[in-house]
């Protein structure tokens, strides 16, 4: 796999195509926007998602799909929930048997799939694989070291995978479980705007702590669901993506929920940024599955109830801890 094609010039495409640069591989990112892909080719600067990174001059931006067309592999970098259309469009572009790597974390809300169970649909010569870990944008895009898990079921597709974009500051873990490895990502960023509004709160590094751990307990309640491994949801890609989310407000969806608990509206925040927070989009169709399938999942729900449903963050946070003790499992 010599040619690398990234779809999607947000912050973390833009990281993603510049490590795979640095991984020596040919790579061509496409952006939505043509002022996106005018800056990297002209400036080797992303101004509109990636401000102040220099990207490597060796990295070429385009906004022609065709452009993809002779990739060895692509890394979709969507929003989750344009990811079925980016899937089919591309699709048309590239050969049969050219992993799609989604790069993107969440669930799609119209029909409850992950996103690997949409590649399939829309791209079902394309083999779908998962590349999700701990990993902020602007700090892969400057080259600081960092490990993610590349899940895909078919062990030679992976590893190959594995061995075009590792490097030793872009360390990647082969995993066969790629529903495992998507469960993680889309429900991190849940916990992050919960532990947010803890901090936003002001109630303390305990609560955080106590969110983080409780958290995880929901992830896993959710992944049996899907049908994903535990030892997955324990490593980079569910454990550590959600240490490293609910840890610092680089997160946007950590800093959305502080900036929840402080008082601001969700309409106010969204309208400040050009930037995605999944989980505020993520957490309506987790509450939903968590609902019909009679899921524990009681932080969850109280994000779900402060976004979705405007309530009170106080009289929230307060019902969340007043629920009846019960066994820790
Ligand atoms: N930022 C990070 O640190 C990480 C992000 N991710 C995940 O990667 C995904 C993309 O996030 P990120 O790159 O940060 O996004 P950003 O918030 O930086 O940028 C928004 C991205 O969304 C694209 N976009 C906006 N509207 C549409 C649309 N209608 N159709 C298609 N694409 C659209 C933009 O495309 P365009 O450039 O063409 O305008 C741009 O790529 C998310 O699922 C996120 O959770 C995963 C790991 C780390
Ligand atoms: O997924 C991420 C880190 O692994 C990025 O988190 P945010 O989308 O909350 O910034």
């Amino acid at each position: 796999m010599k040619k690398i094609g990234v779809l999607g010039a947000g912050a973390w495409g833009t990281a993603l195509a510049t490590a795979a640069v640095r991984a020596g591989c040919d790579t061509v990112l496409w952006a939505r926007e043509a002022e996106v892909a005018a800056s990297i080719n002209a400036s080797h600067e992303n101004t509109l998602f990636l401000k102040g990174v220099a990207l490597p001059p060796a990295l070429r931006a385009t906004t022609d799909m065709a452009d993809l067309g002779d990739c060895d592999a692509i890394l979709i970098v969507s929003p989750a929930q344009h990811l079925r259309t980016m899937s089919a469009a591309l699709a048309a572009h590239v050969r049969h048997g050219v992993p799609f790597v989604i790069c993107s974390k969440g669930i799609e809300i119209s029909s409850g799939k992950l996103l690997s169970d949409v590649v399939t649909e829309t791209a079902p010569h394309n083999p779908p694989a998962v590349l999700s870990g701990p990993t902020f944008a602007a700090e892969v895009a400057q080259g600081l070291p960092c490990a993610l898990t590349l899940a895909c079921t078919d062990k030679a597709v992976g590893m190959a995978l594995v061995e075009a974009l590792g490097a030793p500051t872009f360390r990647l873990y082969y995993n066969e479980d790629i529903i495992g490895a998507q469960i993680g990502g889309a429900v991190k960023n849940v916990l992050a705007i919960a532990t947010g509004i803890v901090a936003g709160l002001g109630i303390g590094e305990n609560a955080r702590a106590a969110v983080i751990t409780r958290g995880l307990a929901e992830i896993v309640r959710f992944g049996e669901l899907f049908g994903a491994q535990a030892e997955t949801l324990m490593g980079l890609s569910g454990l550590g993506d959600l240490i490293l989310t609910c840890s610092s407000t680089q997160s946007r969806n950590m800093s959305l929920g502080k900036a929840i608990g402080e008082g601001q509206t969700l309409e106010s925040i969204m309208a400040s940024r050009n930037s995605i927070a999944e989980g505020a989009h993520t957490v309506e169709i987790v509450y939903k599955i968590a609902q019909d399938n009679n899921l524990d999942m009681p932080i969850t729900e109280s994000v779900y109830h402060i976004l979705k449903e405007n309530r009170d963050v106080r009289s929230v946070t307060e019902a969340l801890l007043a629920r009846p003790f019960t066994d820790e499992s």
